[in-house]
């Protein structure tokens, strides 16, 4: 049997009862590490926390063990009960469909367990889910590499009244994430994308393409440590939350579309001033 679990978005304590029980049957652990991280999973000690809870090792599974290997996976779990921890949801948006649909196609028994994910980001705000268009990525630019294929889509959402969910990038410089959990010495730390730099990066956008799919005081909420003890959510205009500190990661933004008149008592509560 193969196990998806999730982690939902908190510490270690948040794997559930069922997913506990599918990590206690399994004779490996792999631990998804890339499409996002718990905060316990950056700390020196992250991975022997959740060793220690669990009872036996965890393997930190980068992308190209999960894309590249995932063979060596299906095969262990064509034998024995194998374990796949993702942190949020197995199908929160960056999706595993993939590991599903090829164990299922080698006859392997498949139990997906699922948990909170960074889609809770869309209700916890207090915005409604038939209220939402299309979720984009913002990727972080460089000096020659400046995509902007999201503009299109929040352009699109917004002309439709809608609101958009804008997933900040993450990047790891391979192998450094096992090396971090591991505690070892890291020589490229990881990089999180903040509101701020994701706020600077749209409205570089909008003043190049002139669409006016948004400006500087078009409602956000920026949301950071999503499901943590110290969850932040504030709504104000672009400008606003530029003059705010989130702290730590990890953030996500949501570009408010028009609002249903209890959505707009919700955003009340979390305004910046
Ligand atoms: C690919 S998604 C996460 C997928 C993950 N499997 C899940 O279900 O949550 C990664 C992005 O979601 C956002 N995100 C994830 N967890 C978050 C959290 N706890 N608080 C705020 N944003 C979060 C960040 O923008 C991050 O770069």
């Amino acid at each position: 049997m193969l196990y998806i679990v999730g982690l939902g978005l908190g510490d270690e304590k948040d794997i559930t009862l069922r997913g506990l029980e599918a990590v206690k049957a399994s004779t490996k652990v792999y631990v998804e590490a890339y499409t996002s991280l718990l905060s316990f999973g950056l700390s020196s000690d992250g991975l022997s926390k959740l060793e220690k809870l669990y009872g036996k090792p965890v393997i930190v599974a980068d992308r190209e063990m999960v894309e590249e290997r995932a063979n060596q996976i299906l095969s262990e779990a064509s034998e024995s009960d194998v374990a796949f921890l993702v942190v949020g949801d197995p199908f929160g948006a960056t999706t595993h469909t993939d590991l599903v649909v090829r164990a299922k196609q080698l006859g392997i028994d498949v139990k997906v367990i699922h948990n909170a994910s960074v889609m809770n980001a869309i209700g916890v705000c207090g915005l409604q889910l038939y209220r939402y268009g299309e979720t984009v990525s913002i990727p972080f630019f460089t000096e020659t590499w400046r995509p902007d294929s999201f503009y299109e889509k929040i352009q699109r959402n917004r002309e439709l009244g809608l609101h958009t969910l804008c997933l900040l990038d993450i990047r790891v410089k391979e192998p450094s994430l096992e090396s971090l959990c591991r505690g070892k010495k890291c020589y490229e730390p990881p990089k999180y994308m903040t509101i701020h730099t994701a706020i600077n990066q749209l409205l570089e956008v909008e003043a190049l393409r002139k669409g006016s799919a948004y400006s500087e005081e078009s409602k956000c909420v920026g949301i950071a440590r999503l499901g943590n003890e110290d969850q932040l959510i504030a709504t104000g205009s672009m400008t606003d939350l530029l003059d705010m500190d989130f702290g730590a990661p990890l953030h996500c933004l949501v570009i408010v579309g028009e609002t249903h008149p209890v959505e707009k008592e919700m955003l009340e509560f979390y305004k910046v001033k």
